[in-house]
C-alpha cells in the first residue's frame, strides 16, 4: 500500500479554462497516508469522482503533481499505478464463474495457483458468495455481481490502494450495512490504502478515519466524524453533516460580544477582531436548549422522530432547530439558549478560534 500525495491538483474539463469557476477542482494539496481510511464526501458535482479519477489515472489533471510513496505517478497509467477500483455499477465478466472472476487478477499478475485458491476462497466467504463460486456471473442480480466486483478490488493484497466510487448505490439496505462494515474490518485488518466516495454522510462517518468534506471543487474541511460534528470549518460541513443539519444565525458583534437583535450570547473566549466579515453563529440542534430563560422564540413545528423530538422555532426571525427528549415536555412560553461549548463562531463562512484558545490569534 502506498502514501499518496496531491500537489496543487487543479482540473479543468474545459480546453481554456479562465477562471476559478471553470475548474471542477479548484485546487487541491493533500496527503492520503498509507493504510488511511478515507472517505470523500460532498454533493452532486462536487468533484469528489474528478478526484478520485485523478488518483486512479483515469484523468491526467490539468495542473499539478501526483506521488505514491515519492515518486511520481502523474504520466502512469491505472496498471502502472496498480490501483484497484470499484465502481457504481458492477464491471464483471458475465461468462466467467463467480471464482473465475476474483482469480483472474491474480492469474494476470503470475500468482501461484495455491495462493490464488487461498485468498480467492478467502475473499468470497468475506463477501458472502462462498456456495455460488461455481455460478457463472451472468445469471446473478446487480447486487451479487456489485460484490463480485467489490471482491475483484479486495483480492490483491500488492496494490497501491483501493478506491470505491459509491460502490453500495445498487446494494439493497441490509447488505449495504454487511459490506460496510466488512470493509471496515477489512480495514483494519489489512491496513489497506482506502478512498472511499460518497455523498451519504452515515456511509462517510461509518467508513471513514478521516473524512474529506467537498464543495463546489474545493475541500473544505479534513478530519475525523467527531471533529467535522464538534468542530466542522465551513457552515457548508455544520449544515451538510448532521441531522437536523447545524444551525446558522447572522450575529452582530461589539466590544460585549455577540448578539441576536438586542439579546446578548454567551461565548467560550474572547472573540477575535474580525473586520468587516459576515459573522454568524455555528450550533447545532443538540446543543440548543429550548425552557424557560433564554432569546424568546416561537415554536412553529414537531417533528416526531422516535426516540427524539426535532423542534423548528424561530428567535428574532431566524429559523432554529432544537433536539429534545422524546418525553419531555414544551413550555408555553418558549425561550432558546446555547450550550456555549457547542457554539462556533464563522467570519465569512470560515471557522475562527476563540483568542484565549489561539494565544492572542486574529481571525
Ligand atoms: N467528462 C466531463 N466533461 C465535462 N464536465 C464534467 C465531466 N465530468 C464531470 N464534469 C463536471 O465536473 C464537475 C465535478 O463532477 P464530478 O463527477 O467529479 O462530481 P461528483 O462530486 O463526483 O458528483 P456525483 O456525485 O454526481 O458523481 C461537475 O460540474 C460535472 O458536471
Amino acid at each position: 500500500m502506498a502514501r499518496i500525495d496531491l500537489n496543487n491538483i487543479r482540473h479543468a474539463y474545459l480546453p481554456d479554462p479562465a477562471s476559478d469557476d471553470d475548474y471542477a477542482l479548484k485546487k487541491v494539496q493533500h496527503t492520503f497516508d498509507d493504510g488511511g481510511a478515507y472517505a470523500l464526501l460532498g454533493p452532486s458535482g462536487c468533484g469528489k469522482t474528478t478526484l478520485l479519477n485523478i488518483i486512479s489515472g483515469l484523468l491526467r489533471p490539468t495542473e499539478g503533481e501526483i506521488l505514491f510513496d515519492g515518486r511520481t505517478v502523474t504520466d502512469l497509467s491505472t496498471e502502472d499505478r496498480n490501483i484497484a477500483q470499484v465502481f457504481q455499477f458492477p464491471v464483471v465478466y458475465d461468462t466467467m464463474t463467480v471464482y473465475q472472476n476474483l482469480a483472474f487478477p491474480l492469474r494476470n499478475r503470475g500468482v501461484a495457483v495455491e495462493e490464488i485458491e487461498r485468498r480467492v476462497r478467502e475473499t468470497l466467504t468475506m463477501i458472502g458468495l462462498a456456495d455460488r463460486a461455481d455460478q457463472k456471473a451472468k445469471g446473478l442480480t446487480a447486487d451479487d455481481k456489485q460484490k463480485i466486483a467489490l471482491g475483484r478490488g479486495l483480492v490483491r493484497s500488492d496494490v497501491s490502494a483501493i478506491l470505491f466510487d459509491e460502490p453500495l448505490t445498487v446494494i439493497d439496505p441490509h447488505m449495504k450495512w454487511v459490506l460496510r462494515s466488512q470493509l471496515k474490518e477489512l480495514h483494519r485488518r489489512f491496513a489497506f490504502t482506502m478512498v472511499y466516495v460518497t455523498h451519504d454522510q452515515t456511509e462517510a462517518l461509518t467508513f471513514a478515519d478521516q473524512v474529506v468534506v467537498m464543495n463546489e471543487g474545493e475541500i473544505v474541511q479534513i478530519g475525523t466524524p467527531e471533529a467535522l460534528f464538534e468542530r466542522p470549518n465551513h457552515t457548508f460541513v455544520g449544515y451538510f453533516i448532521g441531522s437536523p443539519g447545524m444551525n446558522v444565525l447572522p450575529v452582530r458583534i461589539d466590544g460585549q460580544g455577540a448578539h441576536i437583535g438586542p439579546h446578548a450570547i454567551a461565548l467560550e473566549g474572547q472573540i477575535p477582531q474580525t473586520r468587516d466579515a459576515k459573522m454568524e453563529l455555528g450550533v447545532r440542534p443538540e446543543y440548543v436548549r429550548i425552557g424557560e430563560e433564554g432569546i424568546p422564540a416561537q415554536i412553529v413545528r414537531v417533528e416526531d422522530t422516535g426516540r427524539r423530538k426535532i423542534v423548528h422555532a424561530t428567535i428574532e426571525g431566524q429559523p432554529v432547530a432544537v433536539i429534545v427528549a422524546e418525553g419531555a415536555a414544551l413550555p408555553s412560553d418558549p425561550h432558546i439558549s446555547f450550550d456555549p461549548a457547542g457554539i462556533n463562531l464563522y467570519a465569512d463562512s470560515w471557522r475562527v478560534e476563540p483568542v484565549s484558545a489561539r494565544r492572542g490569534g486574529v481571525a
